[in-house]
Formats: structure tokens, sequence, C-alpha cells
């Protein structure tokens, strides 16, 4: 890994349209073009794709999970392997969630905290231990370009008292992690996480204490946890302008194409969501036409790419029919091509969206999108 340390987590807002930015992160790993969509490879394989697949697919950077991969492989084997970039053959930049989010989803059996969150294995039951000081040890074993600060994410429907009292206890973690793991040491970025649920003077009292912070960038947490979409977007339109300008801002865990769109509309420049991926699995492609269930009777005998308009291999190469039919049999292939499809999808809207705002037509763009993907014709 080579790099400038001089140049290392700069962030250059290259052009604008509205609220929208499009810019470049400069990471070790090479330089990411925002806004970016980035596939999420929670246990350092982005689901039945292979690196060729996603460098194909135009991927730039890609997610992997501190709570996973300390579990397994053992983010102490990773170090000995010379980090995941090498485990994995994925010579790419790599962001890693804190792990955080991962714990709080597992309810019943977690523990809070001041030091940090005593959880079980969802493997076997293990009891083991997070605190800001270990998930930025992990993270550094990991070697990931961009590591995420240990947070808590509050569920959704918390009391205003509970979320008050969690942001600041996120603020003290988000010191310790930027105290353990000091600016820039072995090439890593870091972002912090702002929360505050959905109470906007919270939201701007965890801003204003990160924002004190030295980090690299800011992600935006605590959203897409049960709420509604007008709850989500009414916070996102609220705190995304408020983040600094010259850092990266980051949406964590969204979303659909229409929530990327409207991310990207707020301001925010980076994105991750399972959706591609998961939906792939269970049969629900995007396409430049809207949303396709593979799984369709109407398509048993369907001659036609599934997108007449996408450069991916799937498209190029079989029939929806065929796409049907490896789903309907439950052929491994299935997943393989329906997940390189959505990921092409994603990637490549993210690429639509970059050259949108260069050009001055972003807002034309989001317009197209939001009918192509009306709820009508779902
Ligand atoms: N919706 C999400 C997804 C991932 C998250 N990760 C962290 N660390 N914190 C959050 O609040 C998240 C929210
Ligand atoms: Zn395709």
């Amino acid at each position: 890994m080579t790099y400038d340390p001089a140049t290392l987590g700069q962030f250059t807002i290259t052009a604008t349209d509205g609220a929208a930015r499009r810019g470049s992160l400069v990471t070790a790993h090479g330089v990411v073009q925002t806004p970016i969509f980035m596939p999420v490879g929670t246990q350092g394989s982005v689901k039945a794709l292979a690196p060729d697949d996603l460098d194909a697919a135009g991927a730039q950077i890609i997610l992997g999970n501190t709570y996973h991969l300390y579990l397994r492989p053992g983010d102490d084997l990773l170090a000995r392997k010379g980090g995941l970039h090498r485990f994995a053959s994925w010579n790419k930049p790599i962001l890693t969630d804190s792990g955080g989010f991962q714990v709080f989803s597992l309810k019943d059996i977690r523990k809070l905290s001041e030091d940090g969150v005593e959880f079980r294995s969802h493997h076997d039951g293990s009891k083991h231990f997070f605190s800001p000081e270990k998930v930025m040890s992990i993270q550094n074993n990991i070697g990931s370009d961009i590591m995420m600060v240990l947070d808590e994410c509050v569920a959704y429907g918390a009391d205003y008292d509970y979320t008050a009292k969690s942001l600041e206890l996120t603020t003290r973690w988000a010191r310790r992690c930027r105290q353990a793991h000091p600016r820039h040491k072995n090439g890593q970025l870091l972002f912090g996480i702002n929360q505050g649920g959905f109470f906007k003077d919270l939201r701007e009292r965890s801003l204003a204490q990160l924002a004190e912070i030295d980090f690299d960038g800011f992600a935006i947490g605590g959203l897409s946890v049960g709420e509604s979409i007008p709850e989500m977007y009414d916070m996102l339109h609220h705190i995304a302008p408020l983040m600094p300008r010259d850092t990266p801002r980051y949406l964590m865990g969204v979303g659909t194409p229409l929530d990327i769109l409207e991310g990207i509309s707020a301001g925010v420049d980076m994105f991750d969501c399972v959706l591609p991926t998961r939906n792939a699995r269970n049969g629900t492609l995007y396409t430049s036409q809207g949303k396709v269930n593979i799984r369709r009777a109407e398509y048993r005998e369907d001659d036609s790419p599934l997108d007449p308009l996408c450069p991916c291999y799937a498209c190029r190469t079989f029939s929806k029919a065929y796409l049907r039919h490896l789903y309907v049999a439950q052929e491994l292939l299935s997943y393989r091509l329906n997940s390189l499809h959505n990921i092409t999808f994603f990637l490549t809207l993210a690429r639509q969206a970059r050259e949108a705002i260069e050009q001055g037509r972003f807002a034309a763009l989001k317009a197209h999108y939001q009918d192509v993907f009306a709820p009508a014709k779902d």
C-alpha cells in the first residue's frame, strides 16, 4: 500500500448541483469518486461475487464489518495474513463499520456500560466486550482504509431522555476512538457517527460535539432503523446540510435507488446497503425500467435480456427465461448472476449521479428514476 501522507484523507468537491456534491476522497488504497455506492461485504466477501466481478461492475470501495470479522475469522488471524485486503485479494479501498449497530441489533444478548458493550456471539453464545479502544484495535488489524467509531444506534421510537443520554455516550466513545488511533496511523481514516434519533435538537447537539473532534468524515447513523420514508427524509434533509462541508458525508445503511438519490440531493456523498445483494437472492432485480421479480411466470419464455441498457455479464449473456429458470431451480448461479446485475445497477446509478451533477442535471435524473420506480409500477 503506497500513499502520499500529504494528500491522505483529502476530500475535494469538483462540482455542485443544488445541495448535491461531486467529489473525490483520497484513501490509502486509491481515490474514491463521490457520490459513491459501497457494496456490502460483511464477512470479507460481497455475497456470491468475486473481486473480478466487483471490478467489472465498477466497484471502487466495499464494506466489511468489525463485529463479524472479529468473531470469524478473527482480527488477529487477519493481522497475521497481512490484513483484509490481502486475505480477500481486494486491493481497492475498504470501509469497516465498527460493529456498534450489529451488536445493538443483537437485542437481548448485550449489556451497555460507560466503558463499552458486552455481548454474546451469535455463533456460539460466547461472551465478548467491545470498548472504543477494542474496535479501533480490531479495525487496525483488519487494515480498513476508513474506520468507524463505536456508537450506540438507538432503536426507532427511543424517547427523548434516553436518546439525549445515548448521544453523549456516543460522543465520549468517539473521543476515545480518536485518542486510541492517532490521525492517519497506518494510513487509516476515521469517521464520526451522528446520532440523536428523530429529535432535531439532539441531532444538532451530537453534530456540534463530533465536529470538535478531528475526523476525516462524518456519518449519519440511526436512520433506516424502521422509521417511515418521510421521517427518514425529513431528518436527512435537516441534518445533512448542517454537517461539515469540506469532509465526506456518509448515510449508513441506505438504501433503495430512490433513497440514495434523495440522500445525494440533500448533500450526502457515500452510501452502503445490503439491498442489491439481499434482493438478488430473493429474485428482486433493479432495472432501468423498474423492479423485476424474476420468478414471475410471465418471464418463463421471455427471450429478452433482463435490462437492455445494462452492461453486466448477466444482461449481455442470458435471457430473462434462463434467469427465471435458475431462480426457480434454486441453482447457485442464480445468486451470482442476480447479484452481479443488482450491484452493477446500484454502481451505475451512482456513476449517473456523478455525471448528472457535473452537467447540472441532477434534478432531472432524480425525477426520471422517481418515475421509473414509482410504487404503481412495483
Ligand atoms: N442504519 C444503520 C446502518 C449501520 C449503522 N452502523 C453504525 N455504526 N451506526 C448506525 O447508527 C448505523 C445505522
Ligand atoms: Zn445487468
